[in-house]
């Protein structure tokens, strides 16, 4: 049996250490992501859902316990190896898209393989419209991001979030910004995305009904988790 995606071993995580105004937001947390598997992440404002969503995603590292990756405890690694391991394992996609405006939607898309440099020049162009097809938008690789729908710029963040070929995608609020029908669709094509390829999925949200069409709800209530 391959080792869990993501293993959190009694994580903590506090803010202004040292300070008198020290307070932990995570307590204890244990959490166990299996490769293939799409979990919900819930829980109300404040309870430590984006602390924890950034100790996954290798951008804060925890006050104490242990996260290992793929079975690698990444406690021993420096900052390099953590960028490193970032970027060809995680992908994330947030509330706001955040794709460059003034770029096309291949060009978004294209951006982590030119960063990276660990494609051919030759492929990356051809990588990133075969990400775009598999996010419904090949008729739409030269359209300039402004010019797309809420939702349509979200897909292309989703094609982006999956350039490096990540084995989790870590998504805050994704459809938080979109209307119902845009919000369902986008939904669906992670859902997709994690059926044809088996990338993990890790989706932060408020919307029940998106989370309990997820394989496993997770609840975070005031730093702690609950099943
Ligand atoms: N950099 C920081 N310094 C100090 N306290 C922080 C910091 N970041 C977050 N906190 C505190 O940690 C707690 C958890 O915040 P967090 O943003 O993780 O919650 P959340 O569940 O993601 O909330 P929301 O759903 O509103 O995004 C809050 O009390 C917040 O004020």
């Amino acid at each position: 049996m391959a080792d869990a995606i993501l293993k959190l071993e009694r994580v903590c995580k506090a803010y202004n250490v040292g300070l008198p105004t020290e307070t932990e937001v995570l307590h204890d947390v244990d959490l166990e992501l299996d490769h293939g598997e799409f979990l919900a992440l819930i829980g109300p404002s404040g309870s430590g859902k984006s602390t924890l969503l950034n100790i996954v995603g290798l951008l804060d590292r925890p006050t104490s316990g242990r996260l290992s990756i793929k079975g690698h405890d990444t406690a021993s690694l420096g900052d390099a190896e953590i960028t490193r391991l970032r970027g060809h394992t995680i992908g994330f996609v947030f509330q706001y898209h955040l794709l460059i405006s003034a770029f096309t939607a291949r060009e978004n898309v294209m951006m982590p393989m030119l960063v990276d440099r660990g494609f051919a020049s030759a492929e990356i162009e051809a990588r990133a419209d075969r990400l775009l097809a598999q996010v419904g938008l090949e008729k739409f690789a030269g359209n300039l991001a402004n010019n797309m729908s809420g939702g349509q710029q979200q897909r292309v963040a989703v094609a982006r979030a999956l350039a490096m070929g990540p084995d989790l995608v870590l998504a805050d609020e994704p459809t938080g910004n979109l209307d119902t029908r845009s919000a369902d669709a986008v939904f669906e094509l992670m859902r997709q995305v994690n059926r044809d390829s088996g990338t993990s999925f890790l989706l932060v949200t408020h919307n029940m009904d998106l989370a309990q069409r997820c394989d496993r709800i997770i609840e975070v209530i005031d730093g702690r988790i609950r099943a």
